[in-house]
């Protein structure tokens, strides 16, 4: 394990590495680049490149074995002939052709450029994500490429660790991690749309709150119909603006997310109304992403932990792709181990998770559907999450961990992290909490390279933290509370109040 000085230098010199191939490696690329990336340079991929994705069961992803049932990336379904689960299928032979040499190489060189589509940190790894999409359909607001924070004194002051990293995935343009995926399923629209004319009416969620306003952002841009399904009272209010700024059609329905997915499915089912949730796999696609670029952010080491938290659990399975496509092109050599963190009272895999007496090859058996309680990580309240299946296999192969945090220890890990600079909403707050549970435990060690996924931006939930500083939520200490101090206008009453503070 790297020290401290050797972080900031390696930190340095794949900085260093990343200009050098911006400012010359694409020239060299250009010049000696393999046929999809002399055309992909030239922005016309979909001509001459010999990659391609497709729809496969999620079936035949778990057991390895081949249905023959395909589907290509036009078709508008959601489900498999068995109602199972899809996944987008890639053409690993071809991607395999071209080496982990030439993959890195690319995938660096693309790295901030203003490249239409490739400085997008997602569109950077196109022919690994929709490798058939002309750029002139891709959808984009150049999300991704979000920063790899290093928390050296969250790290070294709370839990002894001298390698903890948060990717700030809400630093995006509608604050959370959605981008990535949305970025991909609304292109992927833009396209069918334009091949078969009138197919598509308008693109649908059910949503907690950020779904629906990556949704609506992506939508507006392109010039399509958006409709959202949000739980009243369920959301925040900076994020029920978001889609109403948006112009999307806001339903505000008098029930829970689970509830909204209910009825989203079934209208998607029956009208020309595109599903834009996870249960698409179309938005996994884009979400893996994150997980590459956080390979390429450490120069193509491997972490030894990555803690996210969970809710409809498509993103701890947009992870674990990310990684093992990595790992099976030889990018890299080994996966993460990976920890779905949900809160309490949303907790339906974790307590699977302890029924099977935390044994992942049990925990499909205990598992069951809940009613999910009221919680801070509001985002995250979801009791019967559709991807649990995908979730399930990414925890198995990485040897994965389920973790709870409860509403007070989601929130003072969240404001403890905040006193170290860091602003995070609630649902980054169950994963270090998790995170300090698992230091506490032994389970990661204080020099284990650990990330943990910051999902969204805590400004979209600063009414959570208002409640906390101001101290005011119910049987809540709320330890790391700093309320504001209010003063006269007065100086000597102002350095009085500096002075309960600070020696003077
Ligand atoms: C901020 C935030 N964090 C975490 C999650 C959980 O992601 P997933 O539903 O893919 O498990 C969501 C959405 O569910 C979210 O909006
Ligand atoms: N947190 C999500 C819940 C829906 O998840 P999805 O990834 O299936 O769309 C939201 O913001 O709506």
């Amino acid at each position: 394990m790297k020290t401290l000085h050797q972080q900031s230098t390696l930190r340095s010199s794949a900085r260093k590495t990343m200009m050098t191939s911006c400012s010359r490696g694409v020239q060299r690329v250009y010049a000696t680049a393999a046929p999809a990336e002399r055309v992909a340079m030239r922005g016309s991929p979909e001509k001459a490149h010999t990659f391609n994705a497709k729809f496969v069961p999620f079936h035949d992803v778990q057991s390895g074995k081949t249905s023959g049932e395909t589907y290509t990336l036009d078709e508008v379904l959601y489900r498999s002939r068995d109602g199972g689960l899809l996944d987008v299928q890639h053409d690993m032979q071809a991607l395999a052709q071209y080496g982990p040499e030439y993959w890195r190489t690319l995938f660096d060189a693309r790295v901030g450029t203003t490249a239409w589509p490739f400085g997008s940190g997602v569109w950077s790894k196109k022919e690994w994500v929709l490798p058939g999409l002309a750029d002139a359909d891709i959808v984009s607001m150049f999300e991704g490429n979000s920063n790899l924070f290093w928390a050296e004194r969250f790290g070294r002051e709370a839990l002894g660790m001298t390698d903890l990293w948060v990717k700030q995935c809400g630093n995006s343009h509608t604050g959370s991690f959605k981008d990535l995926g949305m970025t991909v399923l609304v292109s992927q629209v833009n396209r069918i749309r334009k091949l078969k004319p009138g197919s598509i009416t308008a693109v649908g969620c059910a949503s907690t709150g950020d779904t629906s306003a990556a949704l609506s952002a992506y939508c507006a841009a392109a010039g399509i119909p958006s409709i959202v399904f949000l739980p009243a009272d369920k959301i925040s209010l900076a994020q029920l603006v978001q889609p109403i700024a948006n112009g999307a059609l806001v339903l505000s329905i008098d029930t829970d997310f689970d509830g909204c997915m209910r009825l989203i499915k079934q209208v998607t089912a029956e009208t020309p109304i595109y599903l834009a949730n996870s249960m698409n796999s179309l938005r996994l696609e884009g979400q893996k992403t994150a997980a590459i670029e956080i390979l390429q952010q450490f120069d193509w080491q491997v972490p030894d932990w990555v803690i996210i938290p969970g809710g409809n659990l498509g993103n701890v399975y947009a992870f674990y792709k990310g990684f093992q496509m990595c790992k099976e092109l030889g990018l890299v050599d080994k996966m993460p181990r990976l920890v779905c963190a949900q809160a309490q009272n949303a907790n339906p895999l974790y307590t699977a998770f302890q029924k099977a007496n935390g044994k992942l090859a049990g925990i499909k058996d205990s598992y069951s559907a809940m009613k999910a309680k009221t919680t801070f990580a509001s985002a995250i309240q979801i009791g019967d999450p559709v991807s649990i299946d995908r979730a399930i296999m990414a925890l198995i192969d990485t040897n994965g961990i389920v973790e709870e945090a409860s509403e007070e220890e989601l929130m003072d890990a969240a404001a403890r992290a905040d006193r170290t600079g860091m602003f995070n909403c609630p649902h980054t707050g169950v994963a270090l909490a998790a995170l300090i549970k698992l230091r506490e435990r032994g389970v990661i060690a204080p020099s284990d390279r650990t990330v943990v996924v910051s999902t969204a931006h805590g400004l979209k939930f600063a009414q959570s933290k208002v409640a906390y500083h101001s101290q005011s939520v119910p049987n809540m200490m709320a330890q790391f509370a700093n309320p504001p101090v209010t003063v006269r206008e007065d100086l000597g009453a102002v350095m009085d109040a500096i002075k309960t503070k600070f020696k003077l």
